[in-house]
């Protein structure tokens, strides 16, 4: 049985000492449950107090990206190293607003989730296709080319010890909740395609989540599909309260 992974991401929102605040009312209130996982993926200014204010509790501190290289002359960028120097256990990786906005590809993709694995950060990889995708019947051979591509030349214990989160495009921040089936029939086609890269007891590892427009209301239908292991939600993350209720769905 996997667990359920629930990530906050919270974008580009917050100063200082909202996630402060956040920190406080959320690491003491989460479930006791060792089948959930409760992850914030927070802004790198951020980092160092969230990972401290964690400490001790369930909650597991993440970023939201990072270079795949360990140093050098690139201004503005995030080592892995730094992360892991931090206590950061989570990357979000090639989300589609930095392959949009910020010309991530796949191949980056593939080298940040190598250079995770070299700094012990747990990869969340993430894959989508657009709507236009979606309507000319190319979401299935689109993330296929995603999860291979950005999963290449990975032993299989990597791949059993990453998780792969589903958010198409077009559910992002729309309010547009894929349906529990859609989504679950995307979920399970990873892990076809995971199988075909490795073995059957990998793919059964591999957590799988659903993104787009997920909210407390919404999660728990979600989580019933066989397929889909958690969530990585952006809106519903930023508030305490709303936080808690998404963990909990977890433990259902
Ligand atoms: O990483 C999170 C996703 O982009 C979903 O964001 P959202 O829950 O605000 O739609």
């Amino acid at each position: 049985m996997r667990n359920k992974v629930i990530a906050g991401n919270w974008k580009m929102n917050k100063v200082l000492a909202e996630a402060d605040q956040f920190a406080d009312s959320v690491s003491g209130n989460l479930p006791d449950d060792d089948n959930v996982e409760a992850i914030v993926c927070a802004p790198f200014p951020f980092l160092p107090t969230l990972v401290e204010k964690a400490k001790g509790s369930n909650l597991k501190i993440g970023a939201q990206n990072m270079h795949f290289e360990e140093s050098g002359a690139y201004t503005g960028e995030v080592s892995p190293v730094m992360l892991q120097d931090l206590g950061v256990t989570h990357v979000v990786i090639g989300h589609s607003e930095r392959r949009e906005q910020f010309a991530e590809t796949d191949e980056t993709v593939n080298k940040k989730v190598h250079a995770a694995f070299n700094h012990e950060l747990t990869p969340i990889v993430c894959v989508g296709e657009t709507l236009e995708q979606r309507e000319a019947n190319e979401t299935m051979s689109h993330i296929e080319n995603q999860v291979r591509t950005g999963l290449k030349q990975l032993t299989d214990e990597q791949i059993g010890s990453l998780i792969i989160a589903y958010e198409p495009i077009w559910a992002i921040g729309t309010g547009k909740t894929a349906s529990s089936s859609d989504a679950d029939q995307v979920c399970s086609l990873i892990r076809s395609v995971v199988k075909d890269m490795t073995s059957e007891n990998v793919a059964e590892q591999v957590i799988i989540q659903y993104g787009g427009s997920v909210k407390p209301a919404s999660i728990d239908e979600l989580l019933e599909q066989p397929d889909i292991d958690g969530a990585l939600v952006g809106g519903a993350s930023l508030e305490p309260e709303s936080f808690l209720k998404l963990v909990e769905a977890g433990t259902k």
